[in-house]
């Protein structure tokens, strides 16, 4: 897919072609300010370091509200070949994190798992988006070529649904909706309801979201005048989690400060990351390897600054010939959290891309290693 996709409930910017391609932050800034682009598009990986999967499109086209194409192409049959680690291996982890946590190494790091995916013919990257946004209307839907990123990203796209906008710029107005501190979704109203409720007066949550907004708080503070940050989070709500939400807004002291500028500088919240930052990048690229572009940011940035970025989560990566696919999941732990609950929460997390493909997240063999737990296919 020569493309980007990024639709938003209110509107949706779709582009195709590349004229060009950035593999930094600082090329893409470069091309908008000297007048080389008018529009950048694309994503930054989890790694502030890696390259980054930007292009300047050829064409540009906006329209009104989420996309809801006319017809969307069959999904394929898609198993779970495997995960990445295996579920006893990422408990045993997130046990070793407690253990650093308490110790003190850091207040706050989010672990993460992959499942492997693999399809019988292959899977278009935008009828999964098309499925995804259909299945969750207010989210922030994208499917993303990573091809600019080098060549073990070629034809590679990224796919996915994601609940939380980094940051939106429009003009010196810049909004932030971090998310952090997660309850699953129940069938039955009264429990429901409950989750939400307990979520909202989880000591152990507020904290976890209390790391964020500290996260953005700190970043935006010099930059902004009448920053707004709320004391305490609302509620919100996917298809399949509760999540603490802390809307956040501010005025730019300094015009030339752009969206791309922004997400570069809040890229990688406690969301994705940890607290403090370098510690908690540290230790996940040590334990986890490379996320490559789960945990990054998806988003645009024009001429004048403006742009939206949303935050890589609820995705997967699928490969060249599209029949194989890593989706990702992770959770913030802190020293209070247990092990088994942020399996469940990765496992739940899973459940907004494997929905999709009609895949069963919860149907994992607790043994954690390979195969073939099947799915139902899309008729
Ligand atoms: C890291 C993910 O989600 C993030 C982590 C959350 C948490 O730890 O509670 C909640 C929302 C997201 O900010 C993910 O979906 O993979």
């Amino acid at each position: 897919m020569d493309g980007f996709l990024l639709s938003r409930s209110e509107r949706t910017l779709r582009t195709t072609g590349t004229r060009d391609r950035f593999d930094t932050v600082a090329a893409a800034a470069a091309a908008l300010a000297d007048g080389r682009a008018d529009l950048v598009v694309g994503a930054l990986p989890f790694d502030p370091s890696a390259p980054t999967a930007l292009v300047a499109p050829v064409t540009v086209s906006w329209t009104d509200g989420p996309w809801r194409p006319g017809t969307v192409a069959p999904l394929p049959r898609v198993t779970i070949a495997g995960e990445v680690p295996g579920l006893d291996e990422h408990t045993a982890r997130v046990r070793r994190l407690v253990d650093r946590l308490r110790g003190g190494e850091f207040d706050k790091v989010v672990a993460a798992r992959a499942v492997r995916l693999a399809a019988d013919a292959p899977i278009d990257p935008e009828a999964l988006a098309a499925r995804m946004i259909g299945r969750h209307a207010s989210a922030n839907g994208f499917a993303v070529d990573l091809t600019a990123a080098g060549e073990s990203y070629r034809g590679h796209t990224l796919v996915g649904a994601s609940p939380e906008i980094l940051l939106s710029r429009r003009g010196d107005v810049v909004t932030c909706r971090p998310l952090a501190g997660s309850a699953p979704r129940r069938a039955e109203p009264d429990a429901d309801r409950a989750e939400g409720a307990g979520l909202l007066a989880s000591a152990k949550n507020l904290a976890e979201h209390a790391y964020v907004v500290d996260w953005i708080r700190d970043v935006l503070a010099p930059l902004c005048s009448d920053l707004d940050v709320p004391a305490t989070p609302e509620l919100t709500r996917t298809g399949e989690l509760w999540h603490l939400a802390s809307p956040i807004r501010g005025r730019l002291l300094d015009a030339s400060v752009t969206s791309l500028d922004l997400a570069r500088r809040l890229h990688p919240t406690p969301a994705v990351c940890g607290t403090p930052t370098d510690r908690a990048l540290t230790a996940i690229l040590d334990v986890e390897g490379d996320r490559r572009f789960y945990g990054g940011a998806v988003g645009w940035c024009d001429a004048a600054g403006d742009g939206d970025w949303v935050v890589a989560i609820r995705c997967a990566e699928i490969d060249a010939d599209g029949t194989s696919a890593l989706a990702w999941a992770g959770g913030g732990i802190v020293a209070a959290s247990d092990p088994g609950t942020e399996l469940e929460e990765t496992t739940t997390k899973l459940g907004t891309l494997l929905g999709a493909l009609g895949v069963d997240a919860h149907a994992a063999d607790p043994a954690g290693d390979t195969l073939t737990r099947i799915s139902r296919t899309h008729e």
